[in-house]
Parts: C-alpha cells; structure tokens; sequence
C-alpha cells in the first residue's frame, strides 16, 4: 500500500473540496492511502511537496487548488511559477499529478472539480500514480 500526500491550496474551499473527493477516489480505489495537507495557495504547493518529499515518508504527491485570473498579471505569475515549479519537482524524480486549475472564472473551474464533470483532481491522481509506477521501474 503506497501513501500519496495530497497538497492543497485552499484559496477556494468548495472547489477543493470536490477535487480533493475526486483524487481520494482515485487513490483509494488503487487500495492506496491519502493523507492532506493544506497550504495557503498555488504558489506555496511546491515548496510544501518539496519539503514533506524530504521525509520519505510519501511514495507521491497529488497537487490540489485553484487559480482564477483576476484584474492584474498576478494571475500568469501563480498559475505559471506554481506549475513551472512542480515540474521542477517532477524532473527530480518526485511523482506528482498536478490538480491546480488554472482558469478565467468560476464557472470553468466548476465543471472541472466535480468529479461528475471534468474530475481534474481524478485525473491528476491518475498522473500520480502512474509516476509512481515509473519511480518504481526506474528509480536509480
Ligand atoms: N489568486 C490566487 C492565489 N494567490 C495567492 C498565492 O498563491 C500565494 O498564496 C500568495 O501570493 C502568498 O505567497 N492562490 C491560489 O491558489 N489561487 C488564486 O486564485
Ligand atoms: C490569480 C490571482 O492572483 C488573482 O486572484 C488575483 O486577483 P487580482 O489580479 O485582481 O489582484
């Protein structure tokens, strides 16, 4: 049984909550454990995936939230640096999916949390495990 630690950015609490139901039943479907852990927004996500990876004590990492543009160009910076910067993570051998929606309104990022409709935080289970499978195969 493998633990996967999901991170979220809890900036829009109705919406995780639904990306979070989509991931855990992903992860628990595969007979795996979650657990989460919950930072202020998008920008502190790879930070805290960097930090906990430390501790070996999580064989993945599911990234959870969601990034609205608003009125200035804040919006490119948390979307992109958050996204740039888990694919850091990735490319150092840490199996992560990335679930941060990164949208123009509300009513996008709705469709896309409910695990009904666009389940992206399903779908960003599905990339984690799929990384640990490969971690798995190809960990030097
Ligand atoms: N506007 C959104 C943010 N902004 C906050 C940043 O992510 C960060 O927490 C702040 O700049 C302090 O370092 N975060 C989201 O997750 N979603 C947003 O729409
Ligand atoms: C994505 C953001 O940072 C955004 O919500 C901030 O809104 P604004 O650009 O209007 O300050």
């Amino acid at each position: 049984m493998a633990r996967i630690l999901i991170v979220e950015a809890r900036f829009y609490e109705h919406l995780n909550d639904q990306l979070i139901e989509g991931a855990r039943a992903v992860i628990e479907a595969a007979g795996h454990e979650t657990e989460v852990l919950t930072v202020p927004g998008a920008l502190e996500v790879p930070g805290a995936i960097a930090l906990t990876a430390e501790s070996g004590d999580y064989d993945g990492f599911v990234a959870i939230g969601v990034v609205i543009r608003g009125e200035t160009y804040h919006f490119e910076i948390v979307a992109g640096e958050s996204a740039r910067a888990i694919m850091a993570l990735t490319m150092d051998g840490i199996a992560i999916g990335n679930g941060i929606l990164t949208v123009e309104n509300e009513a996008q990022a709705q469709v896309r949390a409910d695990p009904a409709q666009k389940d992206k935080g399903g779908e960003a289970a599905r990339a984690a495990l799929a990384m640990m499978a490969l971690a798995e195969r190809f960990a030097r």
